[in-house]
Order: C-alpha cells, then sequence, then structure tokens
C-alpha cells in the first residue's frame, strides 16, 4: 500500500519545513518517507534534502514565465496544467514507491487549494493509482494575533477543504511562537507565555475555535472597527453562524520543538490514512550518525 499526504496551507505557513521534519521523523520510525515537491516555483535551497520526485524537473515557473510571457500567478496555473497533461510522467515517477510514504509539499497560493480544479483533479489521479491519500492544512499560530485574520484563516481551511474532498487535518504551526508546550519543563502558567505572545489558555479557544471569539469582539482595537462598520459586526454575525452550523474546523497544534507534538500530528495522519492496517509493526531502533546518510 502507498500513502500520500498533500501538505498544503497559506505562503510562508511551514509547509516545506514540516515536509522535512515530517520525513526525518518516518525514517527515524524505519519508515519509507519521501518529499514530493509540488511547487514548480520552489527555489533550490527550499529544501534539507533533494526531493525524491520534482515537479521542476517536468516544468518549472521560472521557464514558463520566461518562454510564455506570463506572470506569476498565470504562470502557476499553467504548470498545473501541464502537470495533469502529463500524468503518465508522474506515473512513472511513482512506480518506483512501493509501500512507501509520499509527503506532498504543496505551493502556497492559496486559490490553488480554493478555487482551482488542479489539485482535486491530481489527487483524484493518485488515488487511481491505488494512492491512499489524506491531507493537511497549516495556519501559522499568528494568525491567533488577530480574530478577524483567524477567522479569514478558518474559512480558508473549509473552503479549500469542500475543495478537495479528501480526509483532512487542520494543523497550527509554529506554535513554538505561542507559549511552552504543557510537556516542556517551563510550562507553569505563571510564568506567562513566551516571547509576549497569546497565553495557552486563550489558545484553545482558537484550536476548537470559539465562535463567540468573533461574536464578541468588542474589546481593545476591535471596538474601533465594529463602531467604522455596522455591516461588518452583520456579517461577523453571519460567519458565526456558519461555523457553529458545520463545526468541521479545529487544530491541531503543532510544535516541531517538541517530538511529542509532531509524534500526535503523525499519529493523527496515520490514523486517518489508517496506515499500517496491513502492515507488522516495525520495532524501534536505536539512532546512530550514519543513519542520515542514505535518505534522499
Ligand atoms: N518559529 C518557527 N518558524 C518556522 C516553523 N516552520 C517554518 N518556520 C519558518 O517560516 C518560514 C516559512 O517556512 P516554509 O517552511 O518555507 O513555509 P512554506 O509554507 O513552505 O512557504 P511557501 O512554500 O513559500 O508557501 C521560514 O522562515 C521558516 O524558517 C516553525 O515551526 N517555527
Ligand atoms: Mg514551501
Amino acid at each position: 500500500m502507498r500513502y500520500a499526504v498533500f501538505v498544503t496551507g497559506p505562503a510562508g505557513a511551514g509547509k516545506s519545513t514540516f515536509c522535512t521534519s515530517f520525513a526525518t521523523h518516518l525514517q527515524t520510525s524505519r519508515r519509507a518517507a519521501h518529499i514530493v515537491n509540488l511547487d514548480p516555483a520552489a527555489t533550490g535551497d527550499a529544501f534539507e534534502y533533494e526531493p525524491a520526485i520534482d515537479i521542476r524537473e517536468l516544468v518549472t515557473l521560472e521557464d514558463v514565465m520566461s518562454e510564455m510571457g506570463m506572470g506569476p500567478n498565470g504562470g502557476l496555473v499553467y504548470c498545473f496544467e501541464y502537470l495533469l497533461q502529463n500524468m503518465d510522467w508522474l506515473e512513472e515517477e511513482l512506480g518506483g514507491y512501493d509501500n512507501d510514504y509520499l509527503i506532498v509539499d504543496c505551493p502556497g497560493q492559496i486559490e490553488l487549494y480554493t478555487h482551482h480544479p488542479f489539485l482535486p483533479s491530481l489527487v483524484r489521479n493518485l488515488q487511481r493509482m491505488g494512492i491512499r491519500t489524506c491531507a493537511v492544512y497549516l495556519l501559522e499560530s499568528q494568525f491567533m494575533e488577530d480574530r478577524y485574520k483567524f477567522f479569514s484563516g478558518v474559512l480558508s481551511a473549509m473552503s479549500a477543504m469542500v475543495n478537495l474532498e479528501v480526509p483532512w487535518i487542520n494543523i497550527m504551526s509554529k506554535m513554538d511562537l505561542v507559549s511552552p508546550t504543557p510537556s516542556s519543563s517551563s510550562s507553569d502558567p505563571s510564568t506567562g507565555p513566551r516571547n509576549g505572545k497569546r497565553a495557552r489558555r486563550d489558545v484553545a479557544r482558537y484550536l476548537d475555535p470559539d465562535p463567540l471569539l468573533l461574536a464578541n469582539a468588542r474589546d481593545g482595537h476591535d471596538k474601533f472597527r465594529e463602531r467604522e462598520n455596522e455591516r461588518f459586526h452583520e456579517l461577523n454575525r453571519a460567519i458565526v453562524q456558519l461555523i457553529e452550523d458545520h463545526p468541521l474546523v479545529s487544530f491541531l497544534p503543532l510544535d516541531l520543538s517538541s517530538t511529542d507534538s509532531l509524534e500526535v500530528v503523525v499519529s493523527h495522519i496515520d490514523l486517518t490514512l489508517q496506515y499500517g492496517e496491513d502492515e507488522e509493526p516495525k520495532e524501534p531502533h536505536d539512532l546512530d550518525e550514519g543513519d542520515f546518510a542514505d535518505m534522499e
């Protein structure tokens, strides 16, 4: 059985970084993991490891822009159209990976997830090849600093989820920027959040979005915005209603500085993919320095 995890989310959410940590984690558990780069605009040094499959071997944004005279966004759309017309290329590339875990690093253009049919078509193609597929959507913790920004992030996650139609996990990335994790030694709430960022008790209302955050947005600088536009208030009420009616969105926190946190996220992905139902569990092993030498 082959598995593929699409790592999606807005620009700079930490997708490529997560892909690398995820792959490393799987490799240390003796699971065959490979990164697939689906970003035709990725620069050479974007990855710590060479991707096993790379869309840039088929088409790069740079070439499309210079040869077709396209801008970056139209160029990206062209790249994905080109990929879909050349599925035999991808199928051939994928041919060598049996019983493997493919981690698909996607570009950060949000419209690719919410508006375009490319990713759903690609997912259907992988499923046709017998690859079990799920997606994670990363939103970075900075989105929790402004409740309006946060809810726009929630809505984009919902929209992407509805568009892609695969098993789905939302992840709140860069939690190391928020406050100490409960498992860390300095988790005493009285010491306050690190870097002066939002306290952990508040964070729970974002991870499992509390629509009241938006409905009660009447304090601090939010008050200013409310006064500015009463219609905005009406819109908020409608969004609150939408989120209450469709409680599909909650976030798993991801703090890459904590192995426990990464493990929790990986176990949720395994569960979503029903990973290993047909496989024997493998013995954990001790690490030594040579272990990463043969990674792709
Ligand atoms: N503090 C912190 N920074 C992170 C983390 N993950 C990524 N970053 C930083 O965030 C920036 C963007 O990370 P990337 O992994 O390139 O994000 P991306 O989603 O792949 O970005 P695009 O492909 O451009 O959309 C980089 O400067 C990373 O170093 C994290 O867990 N914690
Ligand atoms: Mg990236």
